[in-house]
């Protein structure tokens, strides 16, 4: 098991804080745990009920909930331009994710069985499915905290020389990743994960978990660390609370400080790559209107949107597990629907409700008879 502050190997990606994570596939095993006895760059004890994986790129783990200080919008003032998905017009060069006939097993439950999907360049993707159908799972893969499986088939060729072929793979801008989270693989686009949990260093100020990451792997001057976590707070709607203590916040506030942690990066970095972000169930567990808001709220910071403070999002696209019929209609433009460990449908958000896919029907009535039996 990796404990926190964990250098994994040749990795890019950066964990301030997992929650209930836990992995066992080849050499890297993550497993969540608290950070205790772990210090930052500035020789604080770090304290969170939360693991810390630490690698020199990033993906950020942290949370997402209510803001409460911004207004939700009625769904026609918003400005969305949705990106039109046509099947027969997919540029493969705006390609910046890749399933690619992803398989993933936990011991002798088979979750993933081949998925495959594609997410462009300044697309809002839905992934919706069942429970237990591997949402999550194949969030898990895609940010490099899961690898999927080497199926291997086993062929006999006509001259009684085995072959093997392996498949299932996650590509990232066209290159296929290779192992669990590697510089390599992921030069070129930074992945965000969301999860829906609150999980922010109890003894760090909010000022010092915004810029956890550039505070401890970034050459930026403190002042200009300041000024960024300042905007970056402005920008989801939180002002005058960077000396505050996340035991000083309410659960809302907490919620958008992780947001604001997971899309902060350094502006001195000559190369500004396009970033993806994964969301884990955001809106689960709140009322209609915080989920209204939280939706309007990953609105924002992508690309087509505009955050708090008026500046457009720079978020490139972004992919939400969602339960939730609002996230669905308000958050994401295009659907994925994974069904017993494979996609059974695609489409556009507006067709969801409409589809004749018996099982899409069933799932978008709740009703009880249909193809999927609990
Ligand atoms: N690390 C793990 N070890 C063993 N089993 C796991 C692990 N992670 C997930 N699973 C199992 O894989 C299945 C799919 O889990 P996953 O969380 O991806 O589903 P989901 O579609 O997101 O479900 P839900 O909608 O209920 O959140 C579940 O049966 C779960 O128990």
């Amino acid at each position: 098991m990796m404990t926190t502050q964990t250098w994994l190997a040749g990795s890019s990606l950066i964990f301030p804080q997992i929650i209930n994570i836990s992995s066992s596939s080849s050499s890297h095993n993550l497993t969540a745990t608290a950070s205790e006895g772990h210090y930052c760059k500035s020789g604080k004890k770090l304290s969170a009920s939360s693991l810390i994986h630490t690698t020199r790129g990033r993906v950020y783990c942290t949370s997402m909930a209510s803001s409460q200080n911004i207004k939700p919008k009625p769904a026609d003032e918003l400005q969305f331009h949705p990106t039109i998905f046509n099947a027969d017009r997919q540029d493969e060069t705006d390609v910046l994710i890749e399933c690619k006939d992803v398989y993933k097993s936990f011991g002798k439950k088979h979750i993933l069985r081949g998925v495959n999907f594609k997410i462009k360049h300044g697309e809002a993707v839905g992934i919706i499915g069942p429970s237990g159908t591997g949402k999550s799972t194949i969030l898990k893969i895609i940010s490099g905290l899961l690898a999927p499986d080497k199926v291997s088939c086993f062929r006999i060729l006509l001259v009684q020389w085995p072959l093997f072929i392996s498949f299932g793979e996650v590509y990232i801008r066209g290159r296929r990743r290779r192992g669990l989270i590697s510089d390599d693989d992921m030069s070129g686009l930074r992945i965000g994960l969301v999860f829906q949990s609150a999980a922010l260093f109890d003894s760090l100020t909010v000022r010092e978990n915004v810029g956890f990451l550039l505070y401890e792997h970034s050459r930026m001057p403190d002042d200009q660390i300041q000024q960024l976590v300042a905007e970056t707070l402005a920008a989801v709607g939180l002002k005058d609370v960077e000396d505050r203590m996340p035991s000083e916040l309410s659960g809302g506030m907490k919620k958008r400080v992780a947001l604001a942690r997971s899309i902060i990066y350094d502006t001195t970095n000559n190369t500004i790559e396009p970033e993806v972000l994964l969301y884990d169930e955001p809106t689960a567990g709140l009322d209609p209107i915080a989920s209204t808001v939280v939706e309007d709220l990953i609105r924002s910071v992508h690309v087509k949107g505009q955050d708090a403070v008026g500046k457009p999002g720079k978020i490139a696209s972004y992919v939400v597990v969602t339960h939730q019929h609002s996230t669905i209609k308000r958050a994401v433009d295009r659907l994925v629907f994974l069904h017993e460990g494979k996609v059974v449908w695609e489409g556009m958000t507006d067709e969801f409700t409409s589809s004749t896919n018996p099982i899409v029907e069933q799932f978008a009535s709740g009703n009880l008879d249909g193809p999927i039996q609990y």
